[in-house]
Formats: C-alpha cells, sequence, structure tokens
C-alpha cells in the first residue's frame, strides 16, 4: 500500500445506505451546575465530513458524546433525519451511529478480527447479517482499508498505539454506520495512515461524519465545513477558507498563523512561526 494507492469508494458494501443528515439542535450539557457545551446548533448534510476544531476544553467531546449516546444532553437533541436519536431503541441507533471514542477501552484480549466482528453486532439479529461468506468478505474489505488484515489473528492487547486505533476505526467501519463520528482519529497515526483515513472519509459519499480534529491543516483538507467551538459555545462555522482566518486564529486559540492556500488544492493551510530563539 502507498499513500496513492485509490482507496475504495464503496469503502464497505457494494450497497451502502445512504449517509443521514445529523443535526444537533440547541444541544446543552450542564454538569455539576457547570455549561459544558451551550445552545449548540449545527448540522452535517448526508454525506457531508464536518469536522468540530476548538481549543482543549471546549466542549468537543461532550458534544460527541451526546452523538454516540454515551452522554444524554441536558437541553435540544440530537437528531438524525430528523428523529431524536434518543427516540430510537438501542440496537438501531447502533445501527445508524458508530463512533471512535477519544480513550476507547480495550481491555480484554480479543484478537484483531474478533474485535473487528463485534461491530457487526447491531446487525446480527432480524435477518440483517449477510451470511458467513459475504460477513467474512466484509470484514476482509474493512481490514484491508484500514490497513490490519495482516493483523488479524494478533491479540489487540499487544498492538502499537496506531495499530490499535487501526482497528478501533475498522470495527467503527464494520458497523455500516450512516454516521461515523470521530474523536482525534489520526492519534497515534503515522503520517502515511493520517492521509489515507482522511482520503477514505473524504471519498466516501454514503457516511455522514463529525470529526473533531486538532490538526487545522489536516482539517481544512478534508472536512467540507467547520465548526468552531471555543468555552462550550458555537463561535464560527463555515468552509475553512471561511473560517480559518488570522483573527479567529487569534481570538479562538491565541494564536498568530499566516494563512496560506494550498498550491494544488487552494485549501487553506496555517504556517507557524514560533519566534525567535531566546
Ligand atoms: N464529567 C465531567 N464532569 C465535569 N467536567 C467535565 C466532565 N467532562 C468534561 N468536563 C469538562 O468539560 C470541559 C469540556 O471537556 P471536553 O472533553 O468536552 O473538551 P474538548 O474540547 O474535547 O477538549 P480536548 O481538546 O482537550 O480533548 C473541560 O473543561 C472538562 O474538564
Amino acid at each position: 500500500m502507498t499513500p496513492e494507492d485509490p482507496v475504495s469508494e464503496d469503502l464497505v458494501t457494494e450497497d451502502p445506505p445512504p449517509g443521514a443528515e445529523l443535526t444537533l439542535d440547541r444541544l446543552g450539557v450542564t454538569v455539576r451546575g457547570r455549561a459544558l457545551v451551550r445552545e449548540l446548533s449545527l448540522r452535517a448534510g448526508a454525506g457531508e465530513v464536518v469536522g468540530l476544531v476548538g481549543p482543549n476544553g471546549s466542549g468537543k467531546s461532550t458534544a460527541l458524546r451526546c452523538v454516540y449516546r454515551a452522554l444524554r444532553p441536558t437541553t435540544g437533541a440530537v437528531r438524525v433525519d430528523g428523529t431524536d436519536l434518543l427516540a430510537l431503541p438501542p440496537r438501531r441507533s447502533a445501527r445508524t451511529v458508530a463512533a471512535l471514542t477519544q480513550d476507547p477501552a480495550v481491555d480484554l484480549d480479543f484478537t484483531v478480527e474478533e474485535l473487528i466482528a463485534l461491530g457487526r453486532a447491531p446487525h446480527r439479529r432480524a435477518h440483517r447479517s449477510r451470511g458467513p461468506a459475504a460477513e467474512q468478505d466484509l470484514l476482509e474489505r474493512v481490514m484491508d482499508l484500514l490497513d490490519v488484515r495482516h493483523l488479524a489473528g494478533r491479540g489487540v492487547l499487544g498492538l502499537s498505539g496506531g495499530e490499535r486505533q487501526r482497528v478501533l476505526i475498522a470495527r467503527a467501519l464494520a458497523q455500516e454506520p450512516r454516521v461515523l463520528v470521530l474523536d482525534e482519529p489520526t492519534n497515534h497515526l503515522d503520517i502515511r495512515h493520517q492521509i489515507r483515513l482522511l482520503r477514505l472519509l473524504r471519498e466516501q459519499s454514503f457516511l455522514t461524519v463529525l470529526v473533531v480534529l486538532h490538526d487545522l491543516n489536516l482539517a481544512a483538507a478534508v472536512c467540507d465545513r467547520l465548526a468552531v467551538l471555543s468555552e462550550g459555545r458555537l463561535v464560527a462555522q463555515g468552509t475553512p477558507s471561511d473560517v480559518l482566518t488570522p483573527g479567529l486564529l487569534w481570538d479562538v486559540f491565541g494564536v498568530t498563523a499566516t494563512v496560506v492556500r494550498h498550491p494544488a488544492t487552494g485549501a487553506p493551510q496555517l504556517l507557524h512561526d514560533l519566534g525567535p530563539r531566546s
């Protein structure tokens, strides 16, 4: 595999269900009297990749937790194609939204293939699984997409950080969700696997993706739109070019950055200057 390898556009299956519209409707989360997310309204259209960016502690992971149902919002709602996610039975919601969380617990010594196959659990009942051969084919395609097939028989406890991250993303894809929520998915990945993952997200058209990224250059390269959180509030949203301005970078992140255009794609890219050596 090289970074130039084409990424399969049909990602996992030949007849994927279409991506869903994801709406965060005036979402609020208050914990012990402290508002962690305030009145957050955000929409990701079917097939769109929307990036959630902001400083440490600005509420990004908290908002994502509401989307993958690890946290019940205090106010507002998360809707998928207009339906409140909390109104869906858990198994149906697990067929709709899959997540890579920031600190996923991997403490049982499954093999890589067994762990990825757990992503199929929501499909097992009601004749939704595809029969043994097609299920195996799906697992192998997902493993190839994330470049983990060579690890299939290895125990997950012995993997490197980047290998484990790719396995967990493979498990989320095996779930065949319509909405994929990713909290810092490039953590631990070398640059080749970062680029491969982001191309995968960008080239598919049937998954709606909400992704938290700290690397604003990668966010600008992959996201159709960015939403910027600061102290739990949405302070800007729009295309990467609309959002990543020197003024916003100073106001929200407190950094001075030079914004240039990528010569091939035109995407905004940030150049950082550490200042003179003292
Ligand atoms: N269960 C909780 N109880 C109290 N405070 C919490 C809880 N969970 C998160 N927080 C606080 O809420 C704020 C937002 O946290 P969150 O993890 O959503 O931020 P984030 O934007 O994802 O940050 P990072 O970029 O560092 O991952 C932080 O100040 C955090 O300490």
